[in-house]
């Protein structure tokens, strides 16, 4: 079959015919390219990519990552592969990719995109891929961490509606409920806070679109606000972000086992604003960092010695 990408052991689910016809792939984006690159030599070895918005908070977790995997050179610096593009960062600790993708759906589909297209040309088999965010928890105390075991979209459906030319194409947002579970295990052995599985609902906006009053733009009361939010959690949504539904339907037709790691910076019944302090809000983030880098070590069978 043309231009398929399978990385489940499973195999193909997604075919695009006119890759196969391209003699050259030029990741626009990442500044790599299948005639300027030798991609499976730079990454066909690559098992695990964790994604999330933030350039620095990726560049803190390969550097994380490398002390957690006790690969040489953990301790300096870690170089960024996309440095030719200022769109995303990407950089590697052994067998985990770490790449930022910007906020929002628009920005981590085109990331998306490209890296699936890298794997596939780098010859990468049994890629896990997980996004290791931040979110508005609903219900839940700040800094707890979720594992979403269905992306939901602003009316809680499982769907993500992608415009295709001039049609509205529905997709599927289920992820691995397996690796789920796996990670649920997983946190058990971090007590120092709590990690939920629950819904995850994605949003194309920070303010109106998640029911925010402190907007530049605001048509609807407190209580309106507030109804919306207690549907959404009797619904079983227990945080909100913005690329979820979109990368749980890309990675699910690409044939990647995916999962959604999201720590909640505040309970957005008690409030909009987001008051911790930086220092609370980067140790806040390093929890779904934390909780991944245990899985990556059970996966790879190592055993800690500190
Ligand atoms: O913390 P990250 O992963 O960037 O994601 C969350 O933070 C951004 C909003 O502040 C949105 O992109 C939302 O999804
Ligand atoms: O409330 C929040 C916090 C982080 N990210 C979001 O999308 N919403």
């Amino acid at each position: 079959m043309q231009g398929c990408f399978g990385f489940a052991p499973t195999g193909v689910r997604e075919q695009n015919p006119h890759l196969d016809l391209m003699e050259e792939d030029i990741l626009y984006h990442l500044d790599l390219g299948t005639k300027t690159h030798n991609l499976p030599a730079m990454f066909g070895d690559i098992k695990f990519v964790c994604v999330g918005g933030s350039p620095n908070r990726m560049r803190a977790f390969a550097q994380f990552m490398r002390r957690e995997l006790g690969l040489a050179g953990a301790g300096e610096d870690v170089a960024d592969i996309c440095a030719g593009s200022d769109r995303y960062a990407m950089y590697r600790a052994g067998p985990v990719l770490s790449i930022s993708h910007g906020m929002g759906i628009p920005s981590i589909s085109i990331m998306l995109h490209e890296l699936i297209k890298l794997l596939h040309h780098a010859k990468c088999r049994d890629v896990t891929i997980i996004r290791i965010g931040t979110s508005g928890g609903l219900g839940i105390e700040a800094g707890s961490v979720v594992i979403t075991d269905m992306a939901v979209d602003s009316s809680f459906r499982p769907r993500f509606e992608q415009v295709v030319l001039d049609d509205v194409v529905v997709r599927s947002t289920e992820l691995d409920k397996d690796l789920a579970e796996e990670l649920l295990t997983c946190s058990r052995d971090i007590p120092d806070f709590p990690t939920l599985i629950g819904h995850t609902m994605c949003t194309y906006d920070f303010y109106e679109g998640q029911g925010r009053l402190d907007g530049a733009l605001c048509s609807f009361s407190s209580e309106k606000k507030l109804d919306y939010l207690r549907r959404a959690y009797e619904a079983g949504v227990r945080n909100i972000e913005m690329e979820s539904t979109a990368f749980a339907a890309l990675c699910g037709l690409c044939g990647l086992k995916a999962a959604v790691v999201c720590v909640a910076l505040l309970d957005r019944l008690q409030g909009d604003q987001i008051r911790a302090s930086h220092e609370v809000l980067w140790e806040y983030q390093q929890r779904p960092q934390r909780l991944i880098a245990a899985f990556i070590r059970k996966r790879l069978g190592l055993v800690r010695t500190d």
